[in-house]
């Protein structure tokens, strides 16, 4: 019998697909012994385990005909609602989608294809990074820093070309944690509107700011100046548990319409279950859940900062995220953090190497620590850790 050669068999886009770096690490890091700094895994803790357990039994005893029927593509019309009122949109604009990377791969599905310019920064998200990929673009890239992308180097890329989309994280961005100030958000809204080019923006990490209160979106800012090219995505995987996956996005009506066909042919809708769970999770106690959410990050994020202070050696940078999961890490030049990974398993402890946040290379020298399902010990004891394999790669003080 003759062994079917499958790779032989894949097609012109099958090359295009690679592997995501932080869904193959999840796998290394799931080895015991081992403090994994890694995915951004939001706090099992703050999982609505309870809660949920209720609910679900509730939802398929007495709607179980509707929770395990196929529902429409758009999704379960409440929870539409609920967004449409939690944003201040048009139900009619919101679309429930499977998980915030499902909008990624749809909005690559139905704005790029071979060649195509598409501009984010650098670094930027690798999920994004690896869908859009799939569908061959042009990846345009600028810096992005600790208070978001180089307007500069925005404005003269838009003057050279015209991207599909701009694809950015403006609020506690992953990987690099930067917060877009406001003034600066309403100078990159300038810049797009006057382009006219379309902004995706994603907004994961919305409600995990530890400041006050919450910067308004770009999206918001657009509606209120009449542009609408503003497509805003955003996940209930971070206030309430990712293995739900459930996410939405807003876009005008004849995007959203697009979206809405390429979504058929995916997965025809995001299961009717999940969409109905997270609606009951989200009616009761929503703010305190939230207030919640932000004091738990807000933790570990200085347990991480004042591990980090006392442990790392000279020649290390790292930010001071004001929100989100994420510290991001600079090595001297010229040290790899790559080489560091396999330094730092060996001594227990695991994070994700920067190069592949960066869509056309670079960043050997970066890393991206997560801080969020660590508890401060295990924080301080995984710094140590990263610590002792730092040493054997820094030249001596
Ligand atoms: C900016 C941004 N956009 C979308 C997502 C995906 O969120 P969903 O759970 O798909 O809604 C994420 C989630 N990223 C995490 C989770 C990845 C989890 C994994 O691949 O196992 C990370 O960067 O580690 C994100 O940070």
């Amino acid at each position: 019998m003759k062994p079917v050669d499958w790779s032989s068999l894949f097609g012109q886009g099958a090359e295009r697909i690679q592997a995501s770096t932080i869904r193959e690490l999840l796998k290394l890091t799931q080895r015991p012994g081992i403090l994994s700094f890694a995915g951004g895994l939001p706090a099992p803790e703050l999982f609505p385990k309870e809660e949920a357990a209720e609910a679900a039994a509730k939802l398929l005893r007495e709607r179980g005909e509707v929770a395990l029927q196929y529902g429409p593509t758009e999704g379960y019309a409440p929870l539409r609602a609920f967004v449409g009122a939690w944003l201040g949109v048009d139900p009619e604009e919101v679309l429930i989608t499977t998980g915030s990377q499902q909008a990624l791969d749809l909005l690559g599905k139905v704005f790029l294809e071979e060649g195509s310019p598409v501009l984010l920064e650098a670094p930027s998200y690798l999920g994004a990074i690896q869908a859009f990929r799939a569908y061959g673009p042009r990846f345009l890239t600028v810096p992005t820093g600790e208070e978001g992308p180089d307007l500069e180097a925005l404005r003269e890329a838009l003057l050279r070309e015209r991207p599909r989309f701009l694809y950015l994280i403006p609020s506690f961005q992953n990987p690099a944690s930067g917060l877009m100030p406001l003034a600066k958000r309403q100078k990159l809204l300038e810049l797009v509107t006057e382009a006219g080019v379309v902004v995706v923006e994603d907004d994961a990490y919305r409600e995990l700011y530890f400041g006050e209160r919450r910067l308004p979106s770009l999206f918001e800012l657009a509606r209120s100046a009449g542009y609408e090219g503003v497509i805003y995505l955003s996940s209930f995987s971070k206030i309430l548990a990712p293995g739900l996956r459930v996410a939405f996005a807003v876009a005008p009506k004849e995007a959203l319409k697009k979206l809405v066909q390429a979504k058929q042919g995916v997965d025809l809708h995001t299961p009717t279950l999940n969409q109905m769970l997270v609606l009951e999770l989200l009616k009761e106690g929503l703010p305190a859940r939230l207030e919640r959410v932000r004091r738990v990050y807000r933790e570990k994020a200085q347990a991480m900062l004042e591990a980090l202070d006392s442990a790392m050696p000279q020649g290390v940078r790292y930010t001071r995220p004001q929100g989100g999961m994420f510290v991001w890490m600079e090595l001297p030049e010229g040290v790899s953090s790559e080489e560091l990974f396999q330094k730092a398993i060996a001594e227990g402890v695991a994070f994700v190497p920067g190069g592949p946040f960066f869509a056309n290379g670079g960043g050997e020298n970066t890393l991206r620590l997560s801080y969020a399902t660590m508890d401060r010990a295990r924080i301080q004891e995984g710094v140590k850790r990263l610590a002792r394999a730092l040493e054997s790669l820094l030249p001596l003080k």
